[in-house]
């Protein structure tokens, strides 16, 4: 771990006064704790079931009206007109071998959390929980959906013996799905289900297969995350205009600038960005991260914009369309996790760790804020009308849950309300907003935590960050894990 040079402004402020910490740490450990391991060795991400809200809460289920939680990218929709009535987005970047076991109690994409023949009263539950009107959706819609996933299980298993990695498994996976989607005819019945008739053999799917979930329709023009008519970022362009940038970057952060322990294992270092860049001149920055974030992601999301993996937003048995946008992703267009993400994320870690450490001299780091390597980056988008239930972060492997491994994320753009707390349920979880610049990292004790996004605070980003690079009104996240 890259230990933060000592002497800088950053470390003056951290820490905030005494009574305070203790304050909240007091708080937080008499707190209801659940550290439930779920399905962890699972990969999961994105794959769940979107008409399955909640299950054991491995993907976020967007808040109260939303759909539940995705597939590759998920955009609750929302009253934002500009981008078509989406309102988050979620791409994803990662170097995570991905044993593929997909059954038809397991299907691998799109599905739910829970397991699809489990006790259908117990997953209703579940699902309802905190979910509103859509949780009474049939549980069937599970189990149909296993069929196609089965269908890609055996197309996989001839993949895996070609030249391919094997960790490209859950992406070609993924492309046998799109593929399925477009090569069969889908035709509604009158009981809601959904025949789908085989138009292309090589698939080797059954002639006609039952789906009674969420299918594929409204393709729309590619999100981006820059508005239209920016140009692309040009870095040797941006690092002229830097210094601009900085100064109005820190004339707009406005509210709490002092980094703090939320809770036990939770760390919240303000405006990190910008003040890691007063420390660090000499090596790839954290204020360049936010550029090289927007140009990675949104040179990304043209790619895959353009490819196969468009949006589609899938729709329920009665017609009525999921308030998500999901993306497939192709093996072409999986990225690495650039070096200067994870450099950065490193860096931000190792400080966490040391306002652990300073808050509390006693801590054992390995229990209280272990240290990860990132292998896995996902990025979400939120428009301004944008928000995310309250969830775990629970589809890492069940070593790096059981490790408490941390979560660390990263907002860039408008400020958000973020609710974390020990229940789902929004009326008893705190809350802090983090603006553009702010690093919240979660692992220990808090590995569990709830967690997700009541708000988007519109008109609150940096104007630099819209001017300069272009970006959407709206916010943007970086979630890195180990898995
Ligand atoms: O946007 C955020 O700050 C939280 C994102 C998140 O919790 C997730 O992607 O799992
Ligand atoms: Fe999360």
């Amino acid at each position: 771990m890259r230990r933060l040079v000592r002497a800088n402004p950053y470390h003056s402020r951290v820490a905030g006064p005494v009574s305070r910490r203790i304050g909240v740490l007091f708080f937080c450990s008499i707190g209801e704790m659940k550290m439930s391991v779920g399905d962890g060795g699972e990969w999961s991400w994105r794959r769940k079931d979107p008409n399955s809200r909640g299950g054991s809460g491995i993907r976020p289920d967007p808040v109260g009206d939303d759909g539940g939680s995705s597939g590759i990218s998920s955009a609750p929709a929302g009253s934002d007109t500009q981008n078509g009535g989406r309102n988050s987005r979620i791409m994803m970047f990662g170097d995570v071998p991905v044993d593929l076991e997909a059954t038809p109690n397991n299907p691998l994409f799109f599905t739910s959390s829970f397991n699809c023949n489990e006790n259908p009263g117990k997953r209703r539950a579940a699902q309802g929980r905190d979910m509103g009107a859509d949780s009474q959706r049939s549980p069937e819609h599970c189990e149909v959906r296993a069929a196609p996933e089965v269908v890609c299980k055996k197309e996989l298993a001839s993949y895996d013996s070609d030249t391919h990695r094997r960790c490209d498994g859950v992406v070609n996976f993924i492309k046998r799905k799109t593929q399925v989607d477009r090569r069969n005819q889908e035709t509604p019945r009158s009981d809601g289900s959904i025949q789908v008739e085989k138009l292309h053999t090589s698939i080797g799917l059954k002639d006609t297969t039952s789906l009674s979930a969420s299918h594929f329709v409204n393709k729309r023009k590619p999100f981006d995350i820059c508005l239209p008519r920016r140009r692309q970022l040009d870095f040797a362009e941006t690092f002229d205009h830097i210094e601009d940038f900085e100064q109005t970057y820190e004339a707009v952060q406005l509210v709490e600038q002092e980094s703090r322990v939320l809770r036990p294992g939770m760390v919240l270092l303000k405006n990190y960005i910008t003040l890691r860049e007063q420390i660090i001149s000499h090596s790839f920055s954290t204020k360049t991260f936010i550029y090289f974030a927007l140009n990675e992601i949104t040179r990304k999301w043209r790619e895959i914009g353009i490819g196969p993996g468009e949006f589609y937003q899938p729709v329920y048995q009665d017609g009525a369309k999921l308030r998500l946008q999901m993306m497939c992703l192709d093996e072409l267009m999986v990225a690495h996790i650039p070096n200067e993400f994870i450099l950065a994320v490193k860096r931000a870690m190792g400080d966490a760790q040391d306002l652990v450490k300073k808050c509390d001299r006693r801590s054992n780091l390995s229990n209280d804020l272990p240290t990860m390597s990132p292998n896995i980056c996902i990025i979400n988008f939120y428009t301004t009308s944008g928000r995310l239930g309250l969830h775990q972060d629970r589809d890492e492997s069940r070593e790096s849950l059981r490790k408490g491994l941390p979560v660390v994320s990263f907002s860039i753009g408008d400020s958000a309300e973020f609710l974390f707390g020990d229940h789902r349920d929004v009326d008893r979880a705190e809350r802090v907003v983090l603006q553009s610049g702010d690093v919240v990292t979660f692992g220990g004790a808090s590995r569990m935590v709830f967690h997700g996004i009541s708000s988007v605070i519109p008109n609150s980003a940096p104007k630099a960050l819209l001017d300069e690079a272009g970006l959407r009104p709206g916010r943007l996240n970086l979630t890195f894990r180990q898995f």
